[in-house]
């Protein structure tokens, strides 16, 4: 098993191109948030904004439109129960997250169905929170995923409802198993971080600790991964995942140096400052 360095960040890192606009760097769609949880997807959004993502766009519940905008006014908004325009929003978004905050209504089971069926499998596909719970609560929505470009982002609750594997019973064999049987690339989310990539490679981070142990570290996470996804697309799908979760846990420990706790919101606000750092040699 390989341990993410630096060094292989700051490869995937690299400096935008004088002559890029927002068109260059992605077209993110950010697809959760119900009346309870309008944080999660909040967070996702404003995390992807500010990792660099070109264009975000929230689909999400009306009730959360205000606070959305006091909290990311540069992200455009959705209504999530619209069926034509979530399926064109789909349609047209280089990287969907699909799940924070969504929750697991039948509602919330329809609007996971619109994304899957929607979505174009040369684009990429992060799933989380609540869509893994629908998932595994129905293997119709199963088999409607695509085969390559879907990235899952489970925490070890989330993984054993998909897989029935106990957070006792999820070492690196049967966690291999089961990520073969959904072709994903699977973010098994801890201390530690493990990944277990499509292609059969596994990588594991070194950083991060518990001061990320607090609600919507992991809604913040999707967002880094969809805007890296989104910006550094000429690099192998392997090394950007690993630059985004490496970000991540990275940023945590430099900030949990003089911090108790590292609030999500707050991590977020260091993301652009983290990302030049580690960009200049
Ligand atoms: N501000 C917000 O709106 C927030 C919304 N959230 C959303 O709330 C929904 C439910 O997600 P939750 O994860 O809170 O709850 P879940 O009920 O999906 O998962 C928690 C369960 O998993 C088990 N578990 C085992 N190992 C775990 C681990 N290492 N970390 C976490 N849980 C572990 C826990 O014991 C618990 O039973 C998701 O859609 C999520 O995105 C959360 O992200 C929290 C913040
Ligand atoms: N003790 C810990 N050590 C390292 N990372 C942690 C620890 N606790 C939480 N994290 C990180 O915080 C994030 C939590 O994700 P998740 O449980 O999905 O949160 P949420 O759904 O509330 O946003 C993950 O990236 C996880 O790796
Ligand atoms: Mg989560």
């Amino acid at each position: 098993m390989e341990k993410i360095t630096q060094q292989q960040v700051q490869a995937v890192l690299t400096p935008r191109p004088t002559n890029s606009y927002k068109g260059s760097f992605g077209r993110i769609l950010a697809v959760g948030g119900n009346e309870n949880f309008g944080g999660a997807i909040t967070m996702a959004a404003k995390a992807a904004v500010y990792s660099g993502a070109g264009l975000v766009t929230v689909a999400t519940s009306k009730d959360n439109l205000p606070a959305l905008h006091a909290v990311v006014p540069e992200a455009m908004y959705i209504n999530y129960f619209d069926k034509v325009a979530l399926s064109a929003a789909v349609a047209q978004a280089t990287v969907t997250i699909v799940g924070p905050g969504l929750g697991t209504s039948s509602r919330s089971h329809e609007i996971l169905q619109i994304v899957l069926t929607n979505f174009d499998p040369t684009h990429y596909l992060i799933v989380d929170g609540s869509a893994l719970t629908l998932l595994a609560q129905d293997p119709k929505l199963q088999a409607l995923l695509p085969a390559q470009h879907v990235i899952f982002t489970p925490h070890p609750g989330e993984w054993q409802r998909l897989t029935g594997l106990t957070v006792t019973e999820q070492d690196d064999v049967s966690n291999r198993q089961a990520q073969q049987r959904f072709q994903a690339t699977v973010v098994l989310k801890k201390y530690h971080t493990t990944i277990y990539h499509a292609d059969g490679t596994t990588s594991q981070l070194t950083v991060g600790g518990p001061a990320m142990a607090t609600g919507g570290m992991g809604d913040t996470l999707t967002g880094i991964i969809a805007a890296f996804l989104g910006q550094f697309s000429q690099v192998p799908l392997t090394a950007v995942v690993n630059a985004a979760v490496y970000t991540h846990s990275a940023l945590a420990d430099q900030l949990a140096l003089t911090r108790h706790v590292v609030v999500p919101s707050v991590l977020i606000d260091h993301l652009p400052t983290f990302i030049h750092q580690l960009q200049t040699p």
